[in-house]
């Protein structure tokens, strides 16, 4: 019989599920020394978000086959170190939904209405009413960043209640948002005319401390703001200050920077803030369904069938599987790449297979460059399964084109990604059977290996161009890889790629486009 460890706690229901088919031991509590002792002997580990499954836990996992993650989240898994090692990590992108939606919902009601602090008065013996007037939200602004499933939700039921609602979500048509009664507008708009702002977008490098001092400086002061996204979206120090001050009338946190909470200036807040510790998926409805969600998934992986929700490896026949994944990881790269490049809204994706790639089973991969097109909009919670249901609720078109003469490499895929304002491509190959290449950018030929930090110029061919980008790098001492060029005519316009061994410091992109001659510079992190 297969083992699965299980080292959070995790609603019996699918502690049972396991059982029909596994020997299952419960371990909680474990750092990652104790467990990295423990995994070798086990098929299938199933956590929440107190474990955390580091690179040398993988190391040690000799048979370990399938990884679940009873939530969204999978930031507590080194999942590049499990990909490599083949083990497949699953989660539950929707299970806790409705459950982190109301907890925001709860959140609001309670700021307007100061129900703990009025409810701990009641428990000391106090009867003050004076104090705890509120006020409504009946008519009020609600700013949301980032307009998903919870942020969709909130909005919906928001909207019943008489809210207007605004919302900034880069990644998001127009249209998506109509259906939803929001108006999308820039980030300044949503600050400056908010009442209440809510957040519910993934923490990324860029979304690091989006809320800031100066953007807390931009909202009203009677605005109140609710994270039940990820810790550290907003700047904790910069935020206490806010409140301290009068910047803005009232803040509530289910998420921290660091969790548990330690010593924290905002646990001395007065009836301004609310905290609580992580709760947003914590319902018993949420729970029964992110553990039977899980506890099937590995089930089915132990029963060599495939899983429905695979942050890092696709469902596929093993033999298909095989065959077609290092296309997929082309189409995948390629995607990301030219979602990185076309920079937020898009309207359609043009998948060409070409060559021998033509007469391909083309869903797959299809699927993968759509994966990798959101990947930097929605993280883990894009995966194989769902990437072609959220490109389709974002109103992303796809067209899928063939072209059997096009023979410079024995298979080609190229991407072509269209925004309200522009269009960019991407063309990829594979250099023998595993070897990634990317074989031009927005026409211009070039063949790179796409590496983890890239820089990527668009400029005119000039002389000296290269150099004092080159010296830009150099005194921010960032290391280069490798460097291409690419142009169409002598002295035109060009593309440049740039690997980096490290990522690029902040501030430097900004010095890089104002080095004569560039018309435009991105990071693209894969
Ligand atoms: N508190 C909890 O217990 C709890 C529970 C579940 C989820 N979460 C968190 O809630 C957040 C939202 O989850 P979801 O299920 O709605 O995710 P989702 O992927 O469905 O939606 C995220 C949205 O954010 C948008 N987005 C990405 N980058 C953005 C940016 N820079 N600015 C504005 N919008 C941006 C995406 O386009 C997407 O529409 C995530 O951070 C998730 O980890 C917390
Ligand atoms: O309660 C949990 O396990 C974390 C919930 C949530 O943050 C998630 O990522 O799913």
């Amino acid at each position: 019989m297969p083992k699965v460890l299980v080292s959070d706690p995790i609603e019996q229901v699918g502690i049972d599920l396991l059982a029909q088919v596994a020997q299952v031991d419960i371990h909680t509590g474990l750092s990652p020394a104790e467990l990295a002792a423990m995994i070798p002997g086990y098929d299938a580990l199933m956590i929440r978000s107190g474990t955390k499954v580091t690179q040398e836990v993988i190391e040690a996992a000799h048979q370990l086959k399938i990884i679940g993650r009873a939530g969204v989240g999978v930031d507590n898994i080194d999942v590049p170190a499990a990909t490599r090692k083949g083990i497949i990590v699953v989660n539950s992108p929707e299970g806790n939904t409705i459950a982190a939606a109301e907890h925001t919902l709860a959140m609001m009601m309670s700021l307007a209405r100061h129900i703990p602090d009025a409810n701990e008065s009641m428990k000391a013996g106090k009867w003050d009413r004076k104090r705890f007037t509120g006020v409504e939200i009946y008519k009020k602004t609600l700013g949301i960043i980032g307009l998903g499933k919870i942020g969709s939700h909130v909005a919906t039921v928001a909207r019943a209640m008489g809210m207007k609602l605004l919302a900034y979500d880069p990644f998001l048509s127009t249209e998506r948002a109509d259906q939803l009664g929001c108006r999308l507008v820039e980030l300044d708009v949503l600050f400056s005319e908010s009442d209440f702002i809510t957040l519910h977008l993934p923490k990324t490098p860029e979304t690091q401390h989006l809320i800031s001092g100066d953007t807390l400086a931009k909202m009203k002061p009677t605005a109140r703001i609710i994270n039940c996204a990820r810790g550290g979206i907003i700047d904790e120090m910069a935020l206490v200050t806010a409140l301290k001050e009068g910047q803005i009338a009232g803040a509530a946190l289910d998420v921290f920077e660091e969790e548990p909470l330690g010593e924290s200036a905002l646990r001395s807040l007065g009836m301004e803030a609310i905290l609580t510790p992580h709760l947003g998926a914590s319902t018993e409805e949420a729970q029964a369904n992110v553990a039977i969600d899980v506890a099937e998934q590995i089930r089915d992986v132990l029963l060599g069938l495939p899983a429905r929700s695979a942050v890092n490896i696709p469902g596929l026949r093993p033999d298909i599987l095989e065959k077609l994944t290092p296309y997929m990881q082309l189409a995948e790269t390629l995607g990301n790449l030219v979602g990185q490049l076309a920079g937020g809204r898009i309207e359609s994706l043009e998948v060409r297979l070409q060559g021998e790639l033509a007469s391909n089973d083309s869903q797959p991969i299809v699927i993968a460059a759509l994966k990798g097109l959101l990947s930097p909009a929605l993280r883990e919670r894009v995966n194989y399964v769902n990437a072609g249901l959220e490109a389709k609720e974002r109103g992303i078109r796809v067209i899928e084109t063939r072209d059997a003469s096009q023979r410079d490499y024995s298979g080609s895929l190229c991407l072509i990604a269209k925004g309200p304002l522009e269009s960019r491509s991407v063309t990829g190959a594979l250099l023998g059977e595993h070897e990634l290449r990317i074989t031009s950018i927005d026409d211009f030929p070039i063949n790179v290996s796409p590496t983890r930090h890239m820089l990527l110029t668009l400029h005119r061919d000039m002389p000296g161009i290269i150099g004092k980008i080159g010296s830009n790098l150099g005194s921010f001492n960032v290391n280069i890889a490798s460097m291409q060029v690419g142009r169409k005519m002598v002295r035109g316009n060009a593309v440049m790629v740039i690997s980096l061994d490290d990522p690029l410091p902040e501030g430097l992109l900004a010095e890089i486009t104002k080095v004569q001659g560039i018309r435009d510079a991105y990071i693209v992190n894969l």
